[in-house]
């Protein structure tokens, strides 16, 4: 399964097309559409979200309801077009006003993007570099979620930290589902933790009075999941490498970790590496613990899958940064454009799509892709096959 996008922030609007989706699974354009919302919100959003109320078109691929086997189309249109039918005009002349964007701002595709395309104006590229084109991608995410749903694999996320308000965890790699999605969508910055949420937003506060902006870190977690998906034989095939691509792949996301992450790299193997054991009563292998995050060998183990993501803080800034004006070449302050402080809580969104398609492709791989009957049928073969072995 995998999916294509098009589209500009300020433009008619933004497709998606998702290939290699099977035969009679269940759509629901509702639930794409809380998806969408989900996207939408979140502490320290900017402007651009009062206008925008995202929902889905399914424009081909889905019958009554379920799933044909061809590819499946979406369309979510942006409201904003309508305030930039001139700017934006696919034909016709450009308007004799129009303002060129050449200040480029530092941390966005501005200057290094008009630079590689041969433009004078900026908004060429942050039409499209711009992370509003992650609303198509939750769109096509829903059907990767639905897939996995209907197998019995549940994917959240939570935002751990924004700026330097961080949420304390005594062991999330273990016990990554004492949280219910009631608390962290119940919070404004989607962190369970109440006490964190507030520090999270007063830290938002303090960047908005500053005319600055912020990064932060999320989790997504993943539960129900089969082991043994995705590879260790081929490189491509290993889930740490197509979920972690598709991770970077998000806008502003700059590390990504896999469960225990980077302080694995500090403490020796006896206290990263989780301990083998049969679960007698269920027939079936599990762990003493969960630092490797639900992944060895490329491979999912059958624990929950955990992936923190951090994000850099947002490139538009009310008290700009320098840049250098490509007209006169001078110095200039960066463009202020309208913008979020702070996207944390949204990009946790997206992230939970982007696991759900390189776990859903991966189910897929191992399971077939023709019709959820049979993809049902090898899961349930396999199942048995496990059971037997660990009995
Ligand atoms: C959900 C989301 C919302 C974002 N909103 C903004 C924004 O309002 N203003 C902005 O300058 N950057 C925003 N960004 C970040 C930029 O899109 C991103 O920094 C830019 O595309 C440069 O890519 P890079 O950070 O990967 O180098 C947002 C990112 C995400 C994921
Ligand atoms: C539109 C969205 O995010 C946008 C991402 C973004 C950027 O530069 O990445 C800039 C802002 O857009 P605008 O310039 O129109 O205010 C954000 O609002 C969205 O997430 O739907």
């Amino acid at each position: 399964m995998r999916y294509y996008t098009a589209g500009e922030s300020h433009g008619q609007g933004l497709v998606a097309i998702v290939e290699d989706v099977p035969a009679g699974l269940k759509i629901s354009e509702e639930q794409i559409n809380v998806d969408l919302a989900r996207r939408q919100a979140g502490y320290g959003r900017g402007g651009r979200m009062k206008i925008e109320h995202d929902t889905v078109q399914v424009i081909s691929g889905v019958r009554f309801g379920r799933t044909i086997g061809s590819p499946v189309a979406m369309l979510v249109a942006n409201r904003d077009w309508a305030n930039w039918t001139d700017r934006m005009a696919p034909f016709g002349e450009p308007p004799l006003d129009l303002a060129r964007e050449v200040t480029p701002r530092p941390g966005h595709a501005d200057l290094v993007g008009a630079l590689k395309t041969n433009t004078d104006d900026c908004r060429n590229i942050l039409e499209r570099s711009s992370a509003r084109t992650t609303a198509p991608r939750v769109a096509a995410a829903g059907i990767a979620r639905e897939f996995l749903a209907d197998l019995g694999v549940e994917i959240f996320s939570y935002v751990t930290g924004i700026g330097s308000a961080v949420m304390r965890e005594d062991d999330p790699f273990m016990n990554p589902s004492r949280y219910t999605p009631l608390e962290i969508e119940t919070s404004e910055v989607r962190c369970p933790d109440a006490e964190a949420s507030e520090a999270m937003k007063r830290e938002i506060d303090r960047a908005i009075k500053d005319k600055d902006s912020l990064g932060g870190t999320f989790r997504v977690i993943v539960r129900g999941l089969l082991p043994g998906v995705g590879g260790y034989a081929v490189p491509a095939e290993r889930l740490t490498s197509t979920i972690g691509g598709a991770l970077f792949s998000i806008p502003a996301i700059k590390g990504v970790e896999f469960g225990m992450g980077f302080e694995a790299a500090r403490k020796p193997g006896s206290q990263v590496h989780d301990p083998i054991l049969l679960d007698r009563t269920k027939a079936e292998f599990t762990r003493a613990s969960n630092n490797a995050g639900g992944l060895e060998g490329g491979m999912t183990t059958g624990m929950p899958l955990v992936v923190t993501a951090a994000m850099k803080p947002i490139p538009t800034l009310m008290q700009p940064l320098q840049t250098v004006d490509l007209d006169t070449l001078e110095v200039a302050q960066a463009s202020k454009e309208r913008s979020d402080v702070c996207a944390v809580p949204a990009c946790a969104v997206v992230a939970e799509g982007e696991v759900a398609f390189a776990i859903a492709d991966a189910y897929m791989r191992k399971f077939g892709s023709d019709n959820m009957a049979d993809i049902k049928a090898a899961i349930k073969a396999y199942k048995q096959r496990l059971n037997t072995v660990s009995r």
